[in-house]
């Protein structure tokens, strides 16, 4: 599924945080977003996913206009977030979750599937979401995006707070699901994880699209990643 975004603006109140964000996602794509703290990834990806009304510009999904539509419509039309902080039920089952998610979905990718990519939780699918560590939280929260049947799925710092070798796990399922040919927009802090899993990179820089550029050039340009990101790369 192609994403569309044209001079979008967003914010909240009277404050705007996106100022005309343009960008194109092909279908089977997978681009990164970065950039520092604040200028506006989340509230992008949040926008894209129905959970804040955009004030200006488009969004278009293979060419039809879904601007401003809200979460539960577009979720029906493919889209779908794995959000910052995992925002799980913590008093539902990891199978529970499944069934609320699979209600418009499943058939692409049941349960079992999801298992999986993810035999951990496929051990824990009675536990409840509270009792998980963190890990299995954030591939809990993937599973249930999966199992609403998307083709854009946008996630947003799915390595916040995790340990190296489950931030492994996470690395797996994105190079799984991008070779499954969904279209994957991501924010992502942790740059071997963010590079690694996707073929372009996009660097918003206060509420816009500041560069974009294929993965391996942006690996070998450590001025312009150091410049735009301020990082000690
Ligand atoms: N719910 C909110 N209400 C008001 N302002 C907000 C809200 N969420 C974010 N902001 C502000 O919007 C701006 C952009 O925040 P956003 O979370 O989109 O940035 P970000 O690039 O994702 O940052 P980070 O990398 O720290 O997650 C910041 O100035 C932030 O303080």
């Amino acid at each position: 599924m192609f994403l569309e975004v044209r001079e979008l603006s967003a914010g909240y109140g009277q404050g705007r945080v996106l100022h005309g964000v343009d960008l194109d996602l092909p279908a089977g794509g997978a681009l990164t977003l970065l950039g520092r703290n604040g200028v506006g990834k989340t509230t992008l990806v949040s926008t894209l996913a129905g959970l804040l009304p955009p004030t200006g510009g488009r969004v278009l999904l293979d060419g039809q206009d879904v601007t401003g539509w809200q979460p539960h419509r577009l979720a029906r039309a493919g889209v779908a977030l794995v959000p910052q902080g995992r925002r799980v039920w913590p008093a539902l089952t990891v199978q529970e979750h499944f069934a609320l998610a699979t209600r418009h979905g499943g058939r692409i990718w049941p349960q079992e599937r999801v298992f999986q990519l993810f035999p951990r939780l496929g051990q824990r699918r009675r536990h409840f979401a509270g009792q998980l560590s963190g890990g299995e939280q954030q591939m809990l929260a993937i599973g249930r995006a999966l199992a609403t049947d998307p083709q854009v799925v946008l996630m947003d710092e799915p390595s916040e707070g995790l340990a190296p070798v489950v931030v492994d796990h996470v690395a797996d399922a994105l190079r799984a699901m991008v070779q499954a040919g969904l279209t994957l927009l991501l924010v992502e802090h942790d740059l071997h994880l963010a590079l690694d899993a996707a073929q372009e990179v996009a660097v918003m820089v206060r509420g816009r699209i500041a560069h974009r550029c294929p993965t391996a050039e942006f690996r070998q340009d450590l001025p312009t990643m150091q410049k735009l990101l301020g990082v000690a790369a």
